[in-house]
């Protein structure tokens, strides 16, 4: 079983497939926090994180976004007063990928930065 925050996104430009929900379950020790759910027939994975203010949100927020754009692969961030909702799933497959499971473990360990 590889570690995840030891995985980098391959772009996903059309084509690739959804990961299994045996992939998905074998990986989600990784990922214990974090809850998979269907919008429209496509499998999504997200977790609240919460924060003591929205400063410290919004920074998080944005520190989220930094490694998207450094993963070429972006979620869906809700920013509240002292919450953010990250939400992860691959348009391109319409569905759960590896890039998704990579990059929620790579949001928990940001987020080991902000307690
Ligand atoms: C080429 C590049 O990797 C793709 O356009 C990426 C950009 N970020 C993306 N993010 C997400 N969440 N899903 C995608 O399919 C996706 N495609």
């Amino acid at each position: 079983m590889t570690t995840l925050t030891q995985q980098q996104c391959i772009p996903c430009h059309g084509g690739e497939t959804a990961i299994s929900q045996a992939e998905i379950d074998a990986f989600q020790p990784q990922i214990p926090d974090w809850c998979q759910y269907e919008v429209k027939g496509e499998q999504r994975i997200e977790r609240l994180y919460q924060f003591k203010d929205f400063k410290t949100a919004l920074a998080f927020t944005n520190a989220i976004g930094e490694l998207a754009e450094a993963e070429s692969h972006h979620p869906a961030l809700l920013t509240e007063w002292g919450k953010v909702t990250v939400t992860w799933w691959t348009h391109t497959v319409g569905g759960l990928h590896m890039n998704d499971l990579i990059m929620a473990a790579k949001t928990e360990e940001i987020f080991k930065q902000f307690k």
